[in-house]
């Protein structure tokens, strides 16, 4: 069976590659696989960075095709904030719940139509002797003021998807997936995964 590496210990991202993956008969690995594998530092100052980063460290380690995904929600109120620090954004520890508390408080009284945010995930393919490339994908919505639904992770439960009418946790994990940040980002990997499995099988 072919099988893709995500160079991830978020096990809510690792749902999301293998509901997406598996209709496809790909096989999805994620660092959860690996618990002897240390955390890469994000030390870039882009997603963008931030994936390849992830993805040519475990791609070296593992000589073999590694996806990274670094991605996070950024709020038009707060100049884009907390970005690329979305999971650290109320400290170190990185907890999706105090990092959600944080948005809510920065964005008190803020009305509606003032709480544009979107999630952006960039994702870096690595292969071993070729080139990294990148590809992202956004998905618009609003920071809504209080928690909605239990689906998903992160910041999906402040997050109202209008297209929707529903908050992001508020869906099921298929609608989401064909909606998100991280699905409109695999679509434009869509055309070139195949080969490059292909050639990965190979390497
Ligand atoms: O679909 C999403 N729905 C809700 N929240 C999301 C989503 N996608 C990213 N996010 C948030 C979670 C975390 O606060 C940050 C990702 O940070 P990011 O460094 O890319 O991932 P991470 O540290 O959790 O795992 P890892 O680096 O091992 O992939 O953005
Ligand atoms: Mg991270």
């Amino acid at each position: 069976m072919k099988e893709v590496i995500i160079a991830t210990k978020n096990p809510g991202k690792a749902k999301e590659f293998e509901h997406i993956f598996a209709p496809r008969g790909i096989a999805v690995r994620t660092l959860l696989d690996f618990p002897e594998i240390p955390d890469i530092e994000e030390t870039g100052t882009t997603f963008e960075a931030n994936a390849i980063l992830k993805a040519e460290a475990i791609s070296r380690l593992l000589n073999r095709m590694v996806i990274g995904d670094d991605s996070g929600l950024m709020v038009d109120a707060l100049e884009g904030r907390p970005g690329i620090y979305s999971a650290r954004y109320a400290g170190e520890q990185k907890n999706d719940q105090e990092n959600i508390d944080k948005v809510l408080l920065e964005l008190t009284g803020l009305p509606v139509d003032k709480r544009t945010a979107r999630f952006y995930c960039a994702l870096a393919v690595a292969v071993p002797t070729q080139e990294t490339f990148t590809v992202s994908g956004t998905c618009e919505g609003r920071i809504l003021e209080e928690r909605r639904g239990t689906h998903g992770f992160g910041y999906d439960p402040v997050f109202y998807v209008p297209e929707k009418g529903l908050a992001m946790a508020e869906l099921s994990s298929s609608e989401k997936n064909k909606i998100s940040h991280r699905a409109n980002a695999l679509k434009k990997l869509d055309t070139v995964l195949d080969s490059i499995l292909k050639r990965a099988d190979q390497s």
